[in-house]
């Protein structure tokens, strides 16, 4: 449990006058969650941006398995295991489930000079993949835009599992959904751990994340004002903490 996945070093990111992140250290161990807090503004989404390649840091290092990155895209970090999960982003509505789940790793035949999808068995394997981490669908040409914003999260979920991925981040998975939903998609993070997979779930809301998480990671105005293993914060100290900061802005 102790080895570290991520590590990220006095990490800064200036925009204009913004200083949206000031050396900030930020590290995941293998097989860890950790839930990034902190309230609008606080950098959450720069940092992830800037672990994925998304942006280019003004300072600091990135260490993946314990070497030195530099992630010029996102698909650069996703070719090395970081897969990233937005709220509203991480499917295509109009596709069908099947679809959605191959996207972009379609499993093709080849004949002569022709490619051609193999859509019987991307049918019965998305379908399959899903009921193994406990979701079942019956329908693998269901349009995603049908499905509840729980189980969209789930076959993003799924997918990452599937293809390899070695950290999981989430951003927002739950701001949109019911309480029983939540509390689906956090049994599905469970399962992702399980399996090995880090995760960085990113929220506003410490009650979304307390449950599942090993450990948390407090931003506020760009800087990192706690980093705490679950059992030595309770959520409300988690949020007396955020609120008292916001206090003196
Ligand atoms: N592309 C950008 N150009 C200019 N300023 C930016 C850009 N991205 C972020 N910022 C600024 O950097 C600061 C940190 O923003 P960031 O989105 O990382 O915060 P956050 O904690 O993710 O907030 P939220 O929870 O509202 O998404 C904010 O002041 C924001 O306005």
């Amino acid at each position: 449990m102790s080895e570290l996945l991520v590590e990220m070093r006095g990490i800064s990111k200036r925009f204009g006058k913004v200083q949206a992140l000031k050396k900030v250290d930020f590290s995941v161990k293998k097989q860890e969650v950790v839930g990034l807090l902190g309230d609008n503004g606080a950098g959450k989404s720069t940092l992830i941006k800037i672990l994925v390649g998304y942006y280019q840091p003004d300072e600091g290092e990135i260490y993946f398995e314990g070497k030195r990155v530099q992630f010029r895209s996102p698909r650069e970090s996703r070719d090395l295991g970081i897969e990233t999960v937005y709220q509203d982003l991480a499917l295509v509505n109009l596709m069908p489930l099947w679809r959605n789940f191959f996207l972009g790793r379609e499993l093709m035949i080849k004949f002569g000079p022709f490619k051609f999808l193999k859509i019987k068995e991307m049918k019965t394997q998305s379908l399959k993949i899903l009921k193994d981490i406990g979701i079942t669908f019956r329908d693998p040409d269901e349009a995603v835009a049908m499905m509840s914003g729980g189980e969209r999260q789930a076959i993003a979920i799924a997918r990452a599992i599937h293809f390899g991925a070695k950290l999981l981040i989430m951003d927002e998975p739950t701001a949109a959904l019911s309480v029983g939903e939540t509390k689906r998609v956090l049994e599905h993070i469970l399962e992702a751990k399980k399996k090995g997979i880090s995760v960085v779930f990113i929220t506003h809301n410490i009650y979304h994340v307390y449950e599942v998480a090993d450990r948390l990671v407090i931003l506020e105005k760009g800087e990192k004002i706690g980093d705490y293993k679950k059992d030595e914060v309770t959520p409300q100290q988690v949020m007396d903490i955020i609120a008292a900061s916001a206090g003196v802005k």
